[in-house]
């Protein structure tokens, strides 16, 4: 039996949803532990939370590798439960299209699962599959008590299905494996099963099989997660303490933050307290999935991580999670450097719905005004530029990315992240990454020559299955520097597969290295948004690529411009740039006045549109062309 659900979903869901006239509300709620107090005149449309006690409730999410069908699972179980239309999966759909970067970050929502003569609610928190975001899977598991870790039948278990493994263990949850995709043809159930016994431990009598696109076994899933996954624990009667665990910006509520409630309960009206900031608010509105708002001015005031208590209590705040960490910085520039208001403006909208990104105002000699940005990874920043762009409504120059060095000097350590800041010459500790790859035995070889290329070391592997007939597959784990995985790395890594790696890496904290700090000369002045830091190993290759680069780029000038790589004083490679006279008109015959005139107008146009380098004359354009290019 199916119950009409209320739904307040956050993200995909709720922009699909979103169509419904309001969001309707609770007076008070529990998401992960507590009862909710009798609910007086509830809409005749809600269901009473009453109904839910504690042991009725399940908190889960759904973990997995890209592209095994997560948001295909959560779909099925809402419309299993009747929280979404299976007729208006089309509408949907073209939404969801549209909303690909909700898409990417994760899902949030609530269904409600009738078993015999018990109603449970079910509440969702999922988690994005993308090696970047791993900040946010562990944030959203801990909201919840058990996860489904879902696996494609068709390409067996993969890089961040691990990673995702261990972060659920890690934080005690119970797993339930589930295989998917099983209607493929190339589906090999028995196969995946084999290796998730051997890698995970799991035994293969538990693993479900389902099929997420045609619906097959998707109710043995709803029933696995009733019976498997414990119900939240907590005091009902104790102190209230509500861990906040994600937040986001709704231009007419304000700040809207996620909770779940350890112990206590909570209810609209209320005076809660944050354990981080010892600021005061006000319960204005609650509903379900722990959603509250509260009178929070600022997304800044929500810490992810805060515990909230009831003002006057005193309570142990929960054990919280490390802050997001910025892992790739990059500036961002408007082409026209007098739209940088506009840029700027539409850097803080999307800031507010994306509280991972950190933002400070840098000025560029050669590009002016702009923002160093900070995401979790470069997929991470690919997604933002995307959104900016769309919201600029313009293109935008992003300088290459940089990852955060530590400086240290005599009296204090300094983290850079803008390579003009850099000293000239330093030996200093750069960040470094645990990379994982799983791949399939014959590219092993391959793999490792890759990462040899990026630097890489500590080199292991171990084989993920013991059968002779089929192709084994390997795991290979190395430490590789920062630096060289935040460019084109992934995108190496598929095409010497043949699509076939997956990868994932985590922080693995910082090593002294041999980096310098290299400029680019035009005409002997430096262009500080070109500026690089690079191994001293690579100095030479990555010069001359360069400056070949610029010869290619930079339009010729009246005089003869030396475009030169350099390392504290040292030239390392250099280009001349041959000069041009450039009589716009010089082609023009008689007394052809009018024509004249247009071509010295056209070259007046062009000329506002340059960027003067010392003498050198830089469209713009050549800036785009040129960092876009770093970028890949
Ligand atoms: N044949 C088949 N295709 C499926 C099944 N489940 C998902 N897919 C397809 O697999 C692709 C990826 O599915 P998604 O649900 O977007 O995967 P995801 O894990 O949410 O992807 P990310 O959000 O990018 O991590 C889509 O093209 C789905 O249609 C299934 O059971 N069978």
């Amino acid at each position: 039996m199916r119950l009409r659900c209320p739904v307040t979903l956050r993200r995909t869901v709720s922009k699909r949803l979103c169509h419904q006239p309001t969001w309707q509300t609770y007076p008070a709620f529990c998401t992960s532990a507590v009862i909710c107090l009798p609910l007086p005149a509830a809409p005749p449309s809600l269901v009473s939370l009453e109904e839910f006690p504690c042991n009725n409730i399940r908190n889960f999410s759904i973990i997995a590798h890209i592209d095994h069908g997560k948001s295909t699972l959560a779909d099925r179980l809402l419309e299993m439960t009747g929280t979404i239309n299976v007729n208006s999966k089309g509408a949907n759909q073209q939404v969801l299209d549209k909303l690909k970067v909700e898409r990417e970050r994760g899902i949030t929502g609530n269904m409600f699962y009738q078993q015999e003569e018990r109603s449970y609610l079910l509440n969702l928190i999922d988690t994005p599959g993308h090696v970047d975001f791993s900040w946010e899977v562990s944030r959203s598991m801990a909201a919840c008590q058990g996860a489904l870790l879902l696996v494609d039948a068709s390409q067996g278990v993969q890089a961040q299905s691990l990673s995702v493994f261990y972060a659920a263990k890690e934080r005690g949850l119970r797993v339930i494996p589930v295989l998917n995709k099983i209607d493929l043809p190339a589906a090999q159930p028995e196969r995946v099963k084999a290796q998730i016994h051997s890698i995970f431990g799991i035994n293969p009598a538990d693993v479900l099989h389902i099929s997420a696109k045609t619906g097959e076994g998707i109710s043995a899933v709803l029933q696995a997660i009733v019976e498997r996954i414990p119900p939240p624990s907590g005091e009902i009667t104790g102190n209230l303490k509500a861990f906040l665990f994600d937040s986001s910006y709704d231009r007419y509520r304000g700040v809207i933050s996620l909770v779940s409630i350890q112990d206590g309960v909570l209810r609209k009206g209320d005076r809660v307290a944050s354990c981080h900031t010892r600021k005061k608010y006000e319960i204005t509105e609650l509903g379900q999935v722990g959603y509250m708002a509260c009178n929070m001015k600022q997304s800044s005031e929500a810490h992810i991580g805060d515990t909230l208590h009831r003002v006057g209590e005193v309570v142990e705040p929960l054990p919280g999670f490390q802050p997001a960490k910025a892992m790739v910085y990059a500036g961002i520039y408007p082409v026209q450097s007098n739209d940088f208001p506009k840029l700027e403006e539409s850097i803080k909208r999307l800031v507010l719905t994306d509280r991972s990104v950190t933002v400070q105002r840098e000025s560029s000699a050669a590009l002016g005004q702009g923002c160093r940005l900070g995401f979790l990874g470069s997929l991470h920043m690919d997604v933002f530029r995307q959104r900016l762009e769309d919201e600029y409504d313009t293109n935008i120059v992003v300088t290459a990315p940089t990852v955060p060095y530590r400086v240290v000097y005599k009296d204090r350590t300094v983290v850079v992240s803008n390579p003009t800041d850099f000293p000239d010459v330093v030996d200093t500790p750069e960040p470094i990454a645990k990379a994982s790859i799983i791949v399939p035995e014959e590219y092993l070889g391959e793999m490792m020559d890759l990462c040899f290329e990026h630097r890489a070391e500590d080199f292991d592997h171990r084989y993920l299955e013991s059968s002779g007939e089929v192709s084994n597959r390997v795991m290979l784990t190395c430490t590789i520097p920062l630096s060289e995985i935040v460019t084109d790395f992934f995108d190496k890594l598929k095409s010497r597969s043949s699509g076939f790696a997956s990868f994932d890496y985590e922080d693995a904290g910082y090593k002294q290295s041999n980096l310098v700090k290299m400029i680019f000369l035009l005409n002997n002045r430096p262009v500080d948004a070109l500026a690089l830091i690079v191994h001293r190993s690579a100095e030479q290759a990555i010069g001359r690529m360069w400056v070949k680069k610029l010869h290619k780029v930079i339009p010729r000038q009246l005089f003869e411009v030396p475009i030169q790589a350099v390392v504290g004083k040292k030239v390392i490679a250099r280009e001349t740039l041959s000069a041009l006279r450039a009589d716009v008109t010089a082609g023009l015959y008689g007394g052809h006045y009018e024509r004249k005139m247009k071509h010295l107008e056209n070259q007046k146009e062009a000329k506002r549109k340059m960027k003067r380098i010392g003498r050198v004359e830089l469209p713009q354009e050549a800036f785009f062309d040129i960092l876009s290019n770093r970028r890949s």
